[in-house]
């Protein structure tokens, strides 16, 4: 059963690479008439991974041949963090050669924030630049990642360490598509929502009234919970592109990843953390890093997270089942890309709505904070 809202058209007004996100039901069924003005030509090279082109691609293919479109190769990669690797990259970009795409050839990325990122990556790679849209079918990737062009993998030495800045032509996020999506896949991908409100303000106000009904599967809580990030995440893509502000800009985006991707990656990228999970730790631990530093009201971490809990996300590094060693968390945070002259540089609040970046953290304190909360060592 389909909802008849109209898609919502919402731009992302960057200077020479302008494009809009498509929100609505449907839309893998309509795919090639939406994408085709945002082409140079009607030929696509699919990249999704095993699971979601078991249940989508049939739909995406007939969408695109409607509209006249060659689809040069409809490639897989297995489904999961593991795959935003080398490995995969590399293999990735022989199959997009062996399949004659031509510097016109779009890549579709038709997936989560996984596929997202690694087709995006081979998109800015190969030939130099291929035009790319984003088909995101989770919900963290039609909130969060398929909008902006951060694009890359992970190494053995951290998150997203190797990538490029890549914008797509056009996202079609289709909200049909996440009656499908697993319920510990839609409450991953809630908490980048939870981060948008933390940093919006009103909308975390929704979060509290309303998660709980977007991660039990509510079409209107989602379809506005897609809408009001990709809104804001549009206003901070087009201020700072690139994430060069010095007044936050951009990375603001990242509240909670300094902790969160430090967590993910001791973890080992095996399915036992997702990257959302990590994102809801480190939202509950910037809120207490705040409070450490005087900078906002005490009771604001306790809100974070039994608003976290709540909608069945974990808010504490004390309610993952394994131990970290606090010499490990604290060399992961030391390769963020956030770091500046050599200093840890932190997203923190003194409410919501009142998000900034520090760079003057005292280490110590860090680890005082992670310590409290079980790190070892
Ligand atoms: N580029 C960015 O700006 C940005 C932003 C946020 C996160 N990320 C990255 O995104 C990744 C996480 O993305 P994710 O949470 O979407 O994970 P994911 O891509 O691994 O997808 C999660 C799982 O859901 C399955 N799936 C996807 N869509 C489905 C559907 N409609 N129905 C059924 N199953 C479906 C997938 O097969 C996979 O097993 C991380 O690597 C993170 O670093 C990037
Ligand atoms: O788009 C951004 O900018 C973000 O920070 C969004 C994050 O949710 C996302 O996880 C991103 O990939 C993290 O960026 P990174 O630069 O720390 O790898
Ligand atoms: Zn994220």
């Amino acid at each position: 059963m389909h909802d008849h809202t109209p898609p919502a058209r919402l731009p992302v007004p960057l200077s020479g690479r302008a494009y809009e996100v498509v929100v609505g039901d449907g839309l893998l069924a309509r795919a090639g008439g939406l994408i085709a003005p945002a082409l140079p030509a009607r030929r696509v090279a699919i990249v999704s991974d095993a699971s979601v082109a078991g249940l989508h691609l049939p739909t995406l293919e007939v969408g695109l041949r409607e509209a006249g479109f060659e689809i040069r190769a409809s490639l897989t990669v297995p489904p999961g963090e593991a795959s935003k690797s080398f490995s995969q990259f590399g293999t990735l970009m022989e199959d997009l050669l062996a399949a004659g795409i031509d510097r016109q050839t779009a890549v579709v990325a038709l997936g989560g924030g996984v596929v997202g990122d690694l087709a995006g990556y081979a998109a800015a790679s190969a030939l130099r630049g291929l035009p790319f849209v984003q088909i995101p079918t989770t919900l963290l990737a039609q909130v969060d990642s398929s909008v902006g062009g951060k694009t890359g993998i992970n190494l053995r030495a951290g998150k997203n360490l190797a990538g490029a800045f890549h914008q797509p032509r056009i996202v079609l996020a289709d909200t049909g598509v996440l009656s499908t999506l697993p319920s510990r896949e839609l409450r991953a991908g809630y908490a980048e929502v939870a981060k948008h409100g933390l940093l919006q303000g009103a909308l975390w106000d929704w979060c509290e009234a309303n998660g709980a009904k977007a991660v039990a599967g509510d079409a209107a809580a989602l379809r506005h919970a897609v809408l009001e990030s990709c809104r804001l995440k549009a206003a901070v893509v087009a201020a700072d592109e690139r994430e060069e502000s010095p007044e936050g800009g951009r990375a603001l985006l990242n509240l909670g990843h300094t902790f969160g991707h430090a967590i993910e990656a001791e973890c080992g990228y095996d399915g036992s953390l997702l990257h959302g999970e990590g994102v809801a730790i480190g939202l509950g631990l910037a809120a207490r890093l705040s409070v450490i530093l005087g900078l906002c009201e005490a009771t604001l971490p306790e809100r974070v997270e039994a608003h976290l809990s709540a909608v069945g996300l974990p808010a504490r590094l004390s309610h993952l089942p394994r131990r970290f060693t606090l010499a490990a968390l604290m060399a992961r945070m030391r390769k963020d890309k956030k770091v500046r002259d050599g200093a840890l540089r932190f997203v923190l609040l003194r409410g919501p709505g009142q998000a900034f970046t520090k760079d003057d953290v005292d280490p110590a304190l860090v680890e005082a904070l992670l310590r409290s909360e079980g790190a070892q060592g």
